[in-house]
Protein backbone atom coordinates (compact mmCIF):
# COMPACT_ATOMS: atom_id res chain seq x y z
CA UNK A 1 0.00 0.00 0.00
CA UNK A 2 1.51 3.61 -0.97
CA UNK A 3 1.73 4.83 2.64
CA UNK A 4 3.84 1.98 3.79
CA UNK A 5 7.10 2.42 4.88
CA UNK A 6 8.90 4.24 7.49
CA UNK A 7 8.92 7.88 7.11
CA UNK A 8 11.09 10.57 9.20
CA UNK A 9 9.73 14.30 9.44
CA UNK A 10 12.61 16.20 7.11
CA UNK A 11 10.98 20.38 7.24
CA UNK A 12 7.95 21.56 8.35
CA UNK A 13 5.97 24.77 7.36
CA UNK A 14 3.96 27.16 9.55
CA UNK A 15 3.77 24.55 11.94
CA UNK A 16 4.74 26.93 15.33
CA UNK A 17 1.78 29.13 14.38
CA UNK A 18 -0.19 25.83 14.30
CA UNK A 19 1.19 24.70 17.54
CA UNK A 20 0.26 28.29 18.83
CA UNK A 21 -3.56 28.31 17.73
CA UNK A 22 -3.38 25.17 19.29
CA UNK A 23 -2.86 26.81 22.58
CA UNK A 24 0.39 25.03 23.07
CA UNK A 25 3.46 27.07 24.67
CA UNK A 26 6.23 28.55 23.06
CA UNK A 27 8.88 26.28 25.38
CA UNK A 28 6.84 22.85 23.82
CA UNK A 29 6.64 24.71 21.04
CA UNK A 30 10.38 25.01 20.71
CA UNK A 31 10.83 21.59 21.43
CA UNK A 32 8.20 20.25 19.16
CA UNK A 33 9.76 21.71 16.17
CA UNK A 34 12.66 19.83 16.44
CA UNK A 35 10.80 16.41 17.49
CA UNK A 36 12.45 14.11 15.46
CA UNK A 37 9.12 12.78 14.54
CA UNK A 38 8.97 9.18 12.46
CA UNK A 39 6.24 7.35 11.49
CA UNK A 40 5.60 3.56 10.46
CA UNK A 41 2.94 3.25 8.70
CA UNK A 42 1.14 0.02 7.77
CA UNK A 43 -1.52 -0.46 6.25
CA UNK A 44 -3.61 -3.60 5.02
CA UNK A 45 -6.70 -3.01 3.46
CA UNK A 46 -8.83 -0.24 5.33
CA UNK A 47 -6.64 -1.33 8.32
CA UNK A 48 -3.96 0.71 9.79
CA UNK A 49 -1.09 0.02 12.43
CA UNK A 50 0.84 3.23 12.90
CA UNK A 51 4.43 3.33 15.15
CA UNK A 52 5.12 7.00 16.18
CA UNK A 53 8.65 8.05 17.72
CA UNK A 54 9.73 11.47 18.48
CA UNK A 55 11.82 13.08 21.60
CA UNK A 56 8.81 13.05 23.20
CA UNK A 57 7.60 9.40 23.09
CA UNK A 58 6.86 6.10 20.93
CA UNK A 59 3.30 4.96 20.87
CA UNK A 60 1.24 2.54 18.87
CA UNK A 61 -1.94 3.49 16.92
CA UNK A 62 -4.68 0.93 15.30
CA UNK A 63 -7.49 2.69 13.52
CA UNK A 64 -9.50 1.57 10.70
CA UNK A 65 -10.45 4.22 7.75
CA UNK A 66 -13.64 5.53 8.97
CA UNK A 67 -14.16 4.32 12.53
CA UNK A 68 -13.93 6.61 14.76
CA UNK A 69 -11.03 6.28 17.74
CA UNK A 70 -9.28 8.14 20.23
CA UNK A 71 -5.58 9.51 20.17
CA UNK A 72 -3.41 12.17 23.08
CA UNK A 73 -1.54 14.53 20.74
CA UNK A 74 2.03 14.86 22.05
CA UNK A 75 1.54 17.60 24.40
CA UNK A 76 -1.24 15.44 26.44
CA UNK A 77 -4.19 17.09 24.42
CA UNK A 78 -7.17 14.79 23.58
CA UNK A 79 -8.78 13.91 20.73
CA UNK A 80 -10.91 11.39 18.63
CA UNK A 81 -11.98 11.60 15.19
CA UNK A 82 -11.09 9.00 11.79
CA UNK A 83 -9.59 9.06 8.81
CA UNK A 84 -10.95 8.33 5.29
CA UNK A 85 -9.42 8.14 2.17
CA UNK A 86 -10.27 10.03 -0.73
CA UNK A 87 -8.98 9.34 -3.93
CA UNK A 88 -5.15 9.26 -2.88
CA UNK A 89 -5.30 11.36 -0.08
CA UNK A 90 -6.17 10.15 3.78
CA UNK A 91 -8.17 13.16 5.45
CA UNK A 92 -8.47 13.05 9.17
CA UNK A 93 -11.41 14.58 10.73
CA UNK A 94 -10.52 15.03 15.33
CA UNK A 95 -12.58 16.50 17.31
CA UNK A 96 -10.97 18.10 20.73
CA UNK A 97 -12.11 16.94 23.83
CA UNK A 98 -12.17 19.54 26.10
CA UNK A 99 -13.59 22.35 23.63
CA UNK A 100 -15.07 20.24 20.81
CA UNK A 101 -13.24 22.26 18.42
CA UNK A 102 -11.45 20.73 14.64
CA UNK A 103 -8.45 19.67 13.73
CA UNK A 104 -8.22 18.69 10.33
CA UNK A 105 -5.60 16.57 8.58
CA UNK A 106 -4.64 15.13 5.52
CA UNK A 107 -1.98 12.68 4.42
CA UNK A 108 -0.95 12.65 0.65
CA UNK A 109 1.92 11.61 -1.33
CA UNK A 110 3.99 14.16 -3.22
CA UNK A 111 7.35 13.33 -5.27
CA UNK A 112 8.44 10.44 -3.06
CA UNK A 113 7.96 12.54 0.15
CA UNK A 114 4.56 12.11 2.84
CA UNK A 115 2.95 15.84 3.37
CA UNK A 116 0.95 15.97 6.12
CA UNK A 117 -1.15 18.83 6.47
CA UNK A 118 -3.15 20.40 9.74
CA UNK A 119 -5.72 22.70 9.94
CA UNK A 120 -7.27 23.90 13.40
CA UNK A 121 -9.10 27.35 13.51
CA UNK A 122 -8.05 28.99 10.78
CA UNK A 123 -3.98 28.20 10.70
CA UNK A 124 -2.81 25.82 8.30
CA UNK A 125 0.69 23.98 8.69
CA UNK A 126 2.64 21.17 6.94
CA UNK A 127 5.24 18.64 7.73
CA UNK A 128 6.90 16.71 4.84
CA UNK A 129 8.44 13.51 5.67
CA UNK A 130 11.07 11.84 3.70
CA UNK A 131 11.26 7.81 3.23
CA UNK A 132 13.56 5.49 5.09
C1 LIG B 1 0.83 18.92 19.30
C2 LIG B 1 0.88 19.26 17.86
C3 LIG B 1 -0.35 18.86 17.13
C4 LIG B 1 -0.12 17.78 16.15
C5 LIG B 1 -1.40 17.44 15.44
C6 LIG B 1 -1.47 16.00 15.12
C7 LIG B 1 -2.79 15.63 14.53
C8 LIG B 1 -2.87 14.15 14.44
C9 LIG B 1 -4.24 13.68 14.32
C10 LIG B 1 -4.46 12.24 14.59
C11 LIG B 1 -3.38 11.27 14.26
C12 LIG B 1 -3.80 9.86 14.53
C13 LIG B 1 -2.71 8.87 14.50
C14 LIG B 1 -1.97 8.82 13.22
O1 LIG B 1 -2.57 8.49 12.19
O2 LIG B 1 -0.77 9.10 13.22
Amino acid sequence: MAFNGTWKVDRSENYDKFMEQMGINVMKRKLAEHDNLKITIEQTGDKFHIKESSTFRTKDIDFTLGVQFDYSLADGTEVSGAWEMEGDMLKGKFTRKDNSKLLTTTRTLVGGELVQTYNYEGVDAKRIFKKQ
